[in-house]
């Protein structure tokens, strides 16, 4: 990274992004207008800000732009800053968006009949194998992860396994598709990320980057 080129905010596509372009606002950070044209295969945008652009790039790809430095800053959920564990990412500070909560979750049949501290090996269908397998280990449990990238809740109903681990907001999906929650795992909320060696070699971009988040986040509070 060139210490004169354009600093690289990454945003993550869907639900996360609509909440966090309010907090956007108040940083100061307009994007040029293609940012809101939903047809556009544009990845990269210009700001107001002549020294800061901005990438939209899927949920799990920011913490990987921005852990390789090819962004210099991201919004990521801390579900996706947990399954990588990238020591080259920093996260600062919590948006307050994005709330929702990690959970094991199962039939409730299973949850009757089932002592969980009495598990030795689960098979559990995940987006977040790292963070299952460590969650399960501390336990001393065993988890064998089969990796989905959506509409895990199916898993249990169709025999591929009994528990999954997914993220809970209104509980619905689990609701609607006959399961309960077995155990919390983890809170979830949006964070702002940065790349720990352009903190180091611009410390004062980045870090004025940092409080300007610091201060819109108390602003909404
Ligand atoms: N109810 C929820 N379900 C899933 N994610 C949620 C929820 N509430 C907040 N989040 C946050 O939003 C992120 C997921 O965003 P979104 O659903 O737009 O992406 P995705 O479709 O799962 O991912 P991808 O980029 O792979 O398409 C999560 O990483 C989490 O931090
Ligand atoms: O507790 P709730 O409010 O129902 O929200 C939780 C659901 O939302 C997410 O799925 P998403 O809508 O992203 O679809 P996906 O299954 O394709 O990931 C998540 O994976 C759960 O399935």
């Amino acid at each position: 990274m060139r210490g004169n080129e354009a600093l690289v905010l990454a945003l993550p596509k869907g639900r996360i992004l609509q909440q966090v372009v309010p907090l956007l606002a108040r940083t100061g950070i307009e994007i040029e207008p293609e940012f809101d044209n939903e047809h556009s295969r544009q990845l990269r945008f210009k700001t107001n800000i002549p020294n800061l652009d901005v990438i939209r790039v899927r949920n799990f790809d920011v913490a990987t732009f921005v852990a390789f430095g090819a962004a210099h800053l991201g919004i990521a959920g801390n579900d996706v800053l947990m399954e990588f564990s990238y020591p080259e990412i920093y996260a600062p500070l919590d948006l307050k968006v994005g709330h929702c909560h990690m959970a094991v979750a199962g039939p409730p049949g299973l949850l009757a009949a089932d002592e969980p501290t009495r598990w030795s090996h689960v098979r559990v269908a995940t987006k977040y194998p790292e963070i299952t397998k460590r969650y399960f280990a501390q336990r001393g449990v065993q988890a064998e992860c089969i990796k989905l990238n959506g509409a895990m809740e199916l898993a249990p109903l169709l025999g591929l396994c009994r528990r999954i681990v997914d993220l809970v907001q209104t509980g619905s999906t689990l609701k609607a598709n006959g399961l309960v929650e077995i155990e919390r795992i983890a809170e979830i909320s949006s964070r702002l990320i940065v790349n720990r060696p352009a903190l180091k070699t611009r410390p004062d971009e980045v870090g004025d980057w940092i409080r300007r988040f610091e201060e819109a986040v108390n602003h909404a509070a």
